[in-house]
């Protein structure tokens, strides 16, 4: 089966019987992109990562890299973990509690030459947005603050593939969606494939490009997370878990008597908020709840609410009285939560234009973490 998207960088098989009731045996192709895979509790998502890492060893099966072989036995290929540049961030990642947040994010760059190194630790750490704490010893940081230090320091050896598995399922809102806009800033600036773990799939379709669904062990379904969860029983949690659409962009402008606010979305429109007390240029983290957002099949003249864009639908996704609309707009997904009934009403189907609209006032505006 030819999957579209960007060549593949990492191009892997791997198969191992996990035990008696379990055998993982997946192909996964990535590019230059967010793949995420998703899938039941026990599914192999975390034995799939840990089989492309190195950290367990597939009984057959083949792994490359940028083109480079890591594990192919009928070539009697083995590369060991230390040398196969994967980057790898986890749930619970321990920094090393003896060095501060500097020593962390440089500790895989100790081979290098000290004013390289530093320059390295300088430019990942503005990445993930703590570059004010490279100074700080790791005890006093938050989860949120601590998972970003854990993704600097994946980050800092320029690894070729960076698997994360499921890294922001203890860290409250706000910390989740600092993570996630940083980890699509550092796909965009590294241009690293990123393999990415989640139960979320509010998560899957607004951070992942392609999505490679498990269960028991084999993939049963991939492509675009809207449309391969909006087939698969998936799409009652998003129900469950409350749709908030969050996106980084930044201040571009004020109302000339301050009562208004433009922001420029990255990859994306323009949006109008409440007044925003911060200078233009500040980067901020945008947050609109799904169930704050109208929709309309085409655009509507007289109206107060000072945002409407416009869209093509990707997905619809009902699951008894209620259901969650996945609307493009320029990069942008956006998800809409409706009543069931909502989308026969106007119209609306993948393919459709439909118009979203947003009223200032539920646009929530908060500085990012720098
Ligand atoms: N080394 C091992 N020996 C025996 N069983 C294992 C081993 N590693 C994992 N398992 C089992 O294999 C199954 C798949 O585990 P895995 O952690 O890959 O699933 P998962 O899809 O990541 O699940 P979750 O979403 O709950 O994290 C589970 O039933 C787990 O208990």
């Amino acid at each position: 089966m030819s999957v579209p998207g960007p060549p593949p960088i990492l191009d892997a098989r791997v198969v191992r019987r996990v035990h008696a009731g379990l055998t993982v045996d997946v192909s996964i192709r990535l590019g230059d992109e967010i793949g995420v895979v998703f899938g039941p509790s026990g599914a192999g998502k975390s034995t799939l990562l840990r089989l492309i890492a190195g950290l367990s060893r597939p009984d057959s099966g083949r792994v490359t890299l940028a083109g480079q072989p890591l594990f192919d036995p009928l070539r009697g290929v083995d590369v060991p973990l230390r040398r196969r540049r994967v980057g790898m961030i986890f749930q619970d990642d321990l920094l090393f509690p003896h060095l501060d947040v500097a020593g962390n994010v440089g500790f895989g760059l100790r081979g290098e030459p000290r004013a390289g190194r530093e320059r390295r630790v300088q430019e990942v750490a503005a990445l993930c947005g703590i570059a004010s704490l490279l100074g700080r010893p790791v005890e006093t940081l938050s989860g949120g603050e601590r998972q970003r230090v854990g993704l600097a320091r994946a980050l800092a050896p320029r690894p070729r593939l960076l698997l994360c598995d499921e890294p922001v399922s203890a860290l409250d809102l706000p910390g989740r969606r600092t993570l996630l806009d940083r980890l699509r800033g550092v796909q965009r600036a590294e241009g690293v494939p990123i393999l990415y773990v989640t139960h979320s799939p509010a998560e899957a379709i607004t951070l992942g490009t392609h999505l490679f669904l498990l269960e028991a062990g084999r993939l049963v379904a991939q492509g675009p997370p809207a449309e391969v969860l909006a087939a698969s029983r998936s799409a009652e949690f998003l129900h469950l878990e409350g749709v908030r659409n969050a996106f980084s962009g930044c201040i571009a402008e004020h109302g000339e008597r301050r009562e208004w606010t433009r922001l420029a979305l990255d990859g994306g429109p323009s949006l109008i908020a409440a007044f925003v007390d911060l200078p233009p240029g500040t980067r901020v983290a945008v947050e609109v709840a799904g169930d704050e957002i109208l929709l309309a099949s085409g655009p509507i003249a007289g109206l107060s609410a000072r945002n409407q864009l416009g869209g093509t639908v990707e997905a619809i996704a009902s699951h008894g009285r209620e259901a969650e609309i996945v609307v493009r707009s320029g990069e942008l997904r956006w998800l809409v939560s409706t009543l069931d009934s909502t989308p026969d009403a106007l119209g609306l189907s993948p393919g459709r234009d439909a118009y979203l609209i947003i009223k200032a006032r539920s646009v929530r505006v908060e500085r990012s973490a720098t």
